[in-house]
């Protein structure tokens, strides 16, 4: 009688992943495709001139729409040059802001969020954690804003329900100078934001003004960040932990010190350089979720492992807080049914804000 033993000394691949925080919290995750398993995706950022978005040429602004919107699918995420907005104009926000966050943390502390109504205001380096892997958090401190409608170039007629559900801004009372540069870029920022969101409606199909009534008093926000230099080798704390940004779209201003990667679809991390004269533009959730799923909410983070302070300026994107937003019925076809049910932003926006409130609340943060 004989046996015959087979060994099976196959090797199980173990998946490896990137995890980021989306819809309220961390943990979704994508998976590190390599060789035979990687698939078709971006390796760079591309950089579109935007002077066409002025033409008075709808063929011009027509083929620049088509450009942006190959960019929003297959990347979500490219650089604007020729965008309009005067270098002197953010060089004075800049320095302003520089000027804010050189001021000492307890005078800081007086617009801290959780004294505003919706988290508008100062938040302390380490104030927030997207990733919770890194117990000490976001190695940053930041000051946003929202919206104030007599800001806006095109001040809006707004009803009291419509006013009630603007966020409220908490300005250094010491600083009138800051808001003062706040505003200014602010103004420009709209306007151009208006020019965006005409262009990517031609780029998804639609009428160039399909948006025009849904941003006449549009929920913008402008973070102003500043990330210390960190320690190259700690895994306690990062920049910003890796996240989708949950407005409509993003329009950065970085300073020339670098940090910024984005996550492609092979789970790589590709840089986004400092490219001068530019913003870096993102497309948010929202939007994704208003085009179906057509323009990508790319995944990114930041790491300052330069050695020297990093500047930054989001500015934020989305429609007015009681727009009905339906997905684009230009993305929706029989074969590509439409994926989410309309929504106002006041809903979303209060929908994710719970979910987040909740998880600072439970890191006893603003109690
Ligand atoms: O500072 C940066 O470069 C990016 C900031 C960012 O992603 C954010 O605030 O959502
Ligand atoms: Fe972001």
């Amino acid at each position: 009688m004989s046996s015959t033993t087979i060994t099976q000394t196959e090797k199980v691949h173990e998946p490896e992943y990137v995890y980021y925080f989306y819809d309220g919290a961390w943990g979704a995750k994508r998976e590190v495709l390599t060789g035979a398993q990687a698939k078709e995706t971006f390796s760079q950022i591309p950089i579109i001139d935007i002077s066409r978005i002025y033409s008075d040429k709808l063929e011009e602004r027509v083929s620049l729409a088509q450009e942006i919107a190959t960019a929003c699918e297959k990347v979500g995420f490219f650089y604007i040059k020729e965008h309009g907005i005067p270098q002197e104009l953010i060089d004075a926000t800049m320095d302003s802001t520089k000027k804010y966050f050189a001021q000492p943390t307890e005078v800081k502390m007086k617009e801290h969020i959780y004294l505003s109504r919706n988290l508008r205001g100062y938040e302390p380096v380490h104030g927030a954690q997207l990733d919770t892997a890194t117990p000490l958090g976001d190695r940053k401190e930041s000051f946003l804003y929202n919206y104030e409608p007599e800001n806006d170039p095109q001040v809006p007629t707004l009803t009291e329900a419509q006013r009630s559900l603007l966020s409220h801004n908490l300005w250094p009372e010491n600083q009138p100078e800051f808001k003062k540069e706040c505003f200014a870029y602010d103004k420009a920022m709209i306007v151009l934001a208006r020019k965006m969101m005409q262009s990517f409606a031609l780029g998804l199909g639609a009428d160039e003004h399909y948006f025009d009534d849904m941003i006449t008093a549009p929920n913008t926000s402008v973070k102003k960040i500043h990330y210390p230099p960190q320690d190259p080798s700690s895994t306690s704390e990062t920049g910003i932990g890796a996240h989708t940004d949950f407005v409509c779209f993003t329009m950065l201003y970085q300073d020339s010190v670098g940090g910024l990667d984005v996550l492609n679809a092979n789970g790589k991390w590709i840089p986004a350089p400092p490219v001068p004269g530019t913003f870096v533009v993102n497309i948010g959730d929202f939007l994704m979720r208003t085009s179906n799923d057509k323009f990508l909410s790319t995944v990114h983070r930041v790491k300052n492992i330069s050695g020297q302070e990093r500047y930054s300026m989001p500015f934020f994107f989305s429609f007015n807080m009681d727009a009905y937003v339906e997905v684009l019925p230009t993305c929706c076809s029989e074969t590509n049914p439409r994926k989410y049910e309309p929504i106002t932003v006041a809903e979303y926006y209060r929908l994710r804000h719970e979910k987040q409130r909740k998880k600072f609340m439970e890191r006893g943060i603003g109690q």
